[in-house]
């Protein structure tokens, strides 16, 4: 049983979690200076936020702004997301048009993983995985929770549906309204780490409450972790500099 995977000799869920920093310049200008200021940065993924990029309505300059970003950082993997508003992120689309990009953006072959989320049409989330499995192209399937924390249960079946569903990366971020909500996500993270996945699954508890989570998450099975370098783009995440020492001194 594989428990990681190697994305541009990057081993995520093995050895200390990743560190995965987000770029969410409006601009292209903004958008290329924050790749070249995380080419000084101490990380280990990029996930460019395209959400947050002004033209994202139009195809054609989405995938020019990826190979753009793509030259720019060089061999650093590259995560592409479109987040919708309905799970946190900047825009609506339609899904035509969230299946259409992310297809696009599979077939450039620029970006190393996709996020794709778990509360799309199931038809739809199905066969992204398989256009982005037969181009070589690694899946995380995600959700989101901007108000509140769902049951332990509740966490558990959604990581196991996006495993059934082939995701790579099983991802979930989810705010907590207590100090119990926290335990709850990192209590779901340990069991679906030892009991079912048979992959790298990705867990957070966000805002200031959640801090926890993106710091020892990697103690109860969370193999990667989201910090900011500048700008947030989740609220609780901190400065990555700040994260790679802690994640040190835990050896989680
Ligand atoms: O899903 C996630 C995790 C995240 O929401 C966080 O809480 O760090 C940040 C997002 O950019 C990313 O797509």
């Amino acid at each position: 049983m594989t428990r990681s995977i190697t994305v541009r000799g990057v081993t995520i869920g093995e050895g200390t979690p990743k560190i995965c920093v987000p770029m969410v310049g409006r601009t292209l200008t903004e958008i290329l200076e924050e790749a070249n200021r995380l080419k000084t940065i101490d990380l280990d993924v990029v996930e460019w936020r395209a959400d947050f990029f002004e033209h994202v309505d139009d195809r054609e300059k989405v995938i020019d702004a990826l190979y753009q970003i793509r030259t720019v950082l060089k061999e650093t993997p590259l995560i592409f997301t479109f987040r919708s508003a309905k799970e946190g992120g900047e825009k609506e689309i339609s899904p035509e048009y969230y299946l259409q990009l992310n297809k696009a953006i599979i077939e450039t072959g620029q970006a190393d993983i996709i996020d794709i989320e778990l509360f799309s049409d199931e038809s739809l989330v199905k066969s992204l995985v398989e256009w982005a499995h037969a181009n070589n192209i690694f899946v995380i399937i995600s959700n989101h929770d901007f108000e509140k924390t769902p049951s332990k249960e509740e966490i558990i079946a959604r990581l196991k549906k996006a495993q059934e569903l082939g995701g790579d990366l099983p991802k979930i971020a989810v705010m907590p309204q207590s100090q119990a909500d926290v335990l709850t996500l990192l209590d779901a993270t340990n069991i679906m780490y030892t009991q079912y996945a048979n992959r790298p699954i990705i867990t957070i508890s966000m805002g200031s409450r959640g801090v926890i989570s993106r710091l020892a998450g990697g103690a109860f099975g969370s193999a990667l972790t989201f910090g900011s370098a500048g700008r947030e783009s989740a609220p609780g995440q901190i400065a990555v500099s700040e994260l790679r020492r802690v994640l040190k001194l835990l050896k989680n």
